[in-house]
């Protein structure tokens, strides 16, 4: 992928307090992987949580019990130990790590993430979300650059695979949409428009923005 200052990233979770270590949210990237690297036998909280209904279906129970029970709709994920790692479609299911209440140690989780390489797909990835997390110098460059790659496939579509015979229409597609790409690149990157993605908000059982401090520690 074309995201190499955030190839992968590894959490803490600090014990005590009742904060969600990860509050529900489906990521921005399609797929990742979650290897949990510290002994959590015998901790109470920091279970990684998924829903097992579509996300939207799951963000309305959310809303109406605050909650999802366990077993029909949401599951914990059993970790036989450190080193064992989940693959999942993070971009497709809701997911949150609950609350450190009691631990051996921190809970520290890698987490490796993955995109399809089909530029065409649907690409989820908010500007907002690196000008969180990467240092100011850092983040346009890095959303640029994956624009980008994904604009030159496009144009690489048109230079190498279209033959003569290739309707105009579908011509014209790959060029509108190389051009809204880029368009609303700009716009995020010059500050016209914003693209934060909200969270549940465990504390007002509602959905909020991302918060604004580093969620990395
Ligand atoms: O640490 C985990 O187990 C999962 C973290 C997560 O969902 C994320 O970083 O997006
Ligand atoms: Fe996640």
């Amino acid at each position: 992928m074309a995201f190499p200052m955030n190839y992968g990233q590894v959490n803490v979770g600090h014990i005590g307090g009742d904060r969600p270590v990860d509050a529900w949210h489906i990521d921005s990237l399609d797929f990742v992987m979650v290897m949990i690297l510290s002994d959590m036998s015998g901790a109470d909280g920091g279970e990684l949580q998924v829903a097992l209904k579509d996300a939207q279906t799951a963000k309305r129970q959310l809303s109406t019990n605050g909650e999802l029970a366990s077993g029909e709709e949401m599951m914990t994920v059993a970790y036989p130990g450190a080193g064992y790692a989940i693959f999942m479609q993070g971009a497709k299911i809701l997911h949150r790590v609950t609350a450190v209440k009691s631990a051996k140690e921190p809970r520290i989780s890698m987490v490796n993430s993955y995109m399809r390489t089909n530029v065409f797909g649907a690409d989820n990835t908010k500007f907002s979300m690196f000008e969180e997390i990467d240092p100011k110098h850092v983040a346009a460059v890095e959303f640029a650059r994956q624009k980008s790659w994904r604009v030159k496939g496009m144009m690489d579509y048109i230079i190498n695979h279209a033959s003569y015979g290739e309707d105009r229409t579908d011509v014209l597609n790959v060029l509108n949409g190389a051009i809204e790409e880029l368009t609303s690149t700009r716009e995020l990157l010059a500050g016209r428009k914003n693209d934060a993605v909200g969270y549940f908000d465990e504390k007002t059982k509602s959905e909020a923005m991302r918060m604004t401090e580093p969620k990395l520690v």
